[in-house]
């Protein structure tokens, strides 16, 4: 069979379309029949889209062509932020993946036929800096309610014996209305490494994360689940992961978007990174050995209590 058409073949079984998206760029569409969309890129494996059932963005995402996609969901393979010698992020993300026709089984406990299997293998010029043969394999679904999930299976295919060690995260961009009405539920008294301290470590005090100024923080050993409540919007996302230890939050306030090209001077104010990661225990992998780190995200309308939200019931929101 033809390259294009095993993709076709591949692609026909689900309600998926392969188009152009910005510069030229291929890009796949997901739609579920209620209405929700998500759009991924072949270059990073980046999603730049996830829209409910009413067509409202849920990413902060910011296209200024010829700069590179800002936003989104992009994904920071083999090393998180500096936390290393490689590139920030790592290279991943800079990489054009393939969609993975032929995907080794994956057992999952939906029946949604809504995925797109990508695939990214190490290049020549990725070889001279990290060293290590690897298949990273990242399933995008989208479910029928239009929850988003990222499922990533990393694996060592070294033939020379050697294991390797990687970071990671999904550097995920929420919309939300207005950073200053927006608090984070799940990661209070936790210990943190603050990126903008010289990653030292502090413990979180308060009762709930809020946003008055830049952070740059990881969460160590955080919950399966974090919840992002948005007061204006009256919006929840929730955040489940699984494999992934760390959050980071991020927001890079007035003064850093002044100074960062691809942002526009106010954007921070319409964006906050929470991002299901592997830093503090970077991850080792002996050739042959696969890792999995999956995250889910679902936008919920807010629960409200007399003015004050209640996020036992956005936390537990019905189900688990
Ligand atoms: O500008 P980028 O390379 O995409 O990184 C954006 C941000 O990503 C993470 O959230 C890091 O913790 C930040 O330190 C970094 O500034």
């Amino acid at each position: 069979m033809s390259s294009t058409a095993a993709v076709t073949a591949a692609i026909e079984r689900v309600p998926v379309e392969i188009c152009k998206g910005m510069n030229g760029l291929e890009k796949v569409v997901l739609r579920e029949a209620r209405g929700s969309s998500a759009e991924v890129y072949l270059y990073g494996g980046h999603i730049t889209s996830w829209k409910n059932d009413h067509g409202e963005e849920l990413l902060f995402a910011i296209f200024k062509p010829p700069k590179p996609i800002r936003g989104g969901i992009p994904i920071c393979f083999p090393q998180f932020s500096n936390h290393g010698f490689l590139e920030q992020h790592g290279f991943a993300r800079n990489r054009f993946w393939s969609i993975d026709t032929n995907p080794p089984p994956f057992p999952t406990n939906s029946s949604t036929k809504t995925f797109v299997d990508l695939i990214l293998k190490p290049i020549e010029e990725d070889m001279k800096i990290w060293p290590h043969s690897f298949e990273f394999r990242l399933r995008v679904t989208l479910g029928p309610s239009g929850d988003l999930m990222l499922t990533s299976r990393i694996r060592n295919t070294n033939t020379d014996g050697k294991p390797f060690t990687f970071t990671f995260a999904y550097h995920t961009y929420f919309s939300v209305s207005d950073i200053s009405e927006v608090r984070v539920e799940g990661l209070e008294t936790l210990d943190y490494l603050d990126s903008l301290q010289n990653k030292q470590r502090f413990t979180e005090q308060g009762d709930a994360i809020t946003f008055e100024s830049e952070v740059d923080k990881i969460y160590l050993s955080t919950p399966t689940k974090i919840a992002i409540l948005d007061h204006e919007k009256k919006r929840t996302f929730v955040i489940r992961k699984d494999g992934l230890p760390d959050a980071v939050v991020w927001n890079p306030w007035d003064k850093k978007a002044k100074a960062m090209a691809d942002f526009g001077d106010d954007d921070y104010k319409h964006m906050l990174c929470v991002e299901a990661a592997a830093v503090e225990k970077p991850i080792t992998l002996k050739p042959g050995e696969e890792w999995r780190g999956r995250q889910e995200l679902s936008a919920v309308p807010s629960s409200y209590c007399s003015g004050q939200l209640d996020p036992q019931r956005v936390l537990l929101g019905g189900r688990n």
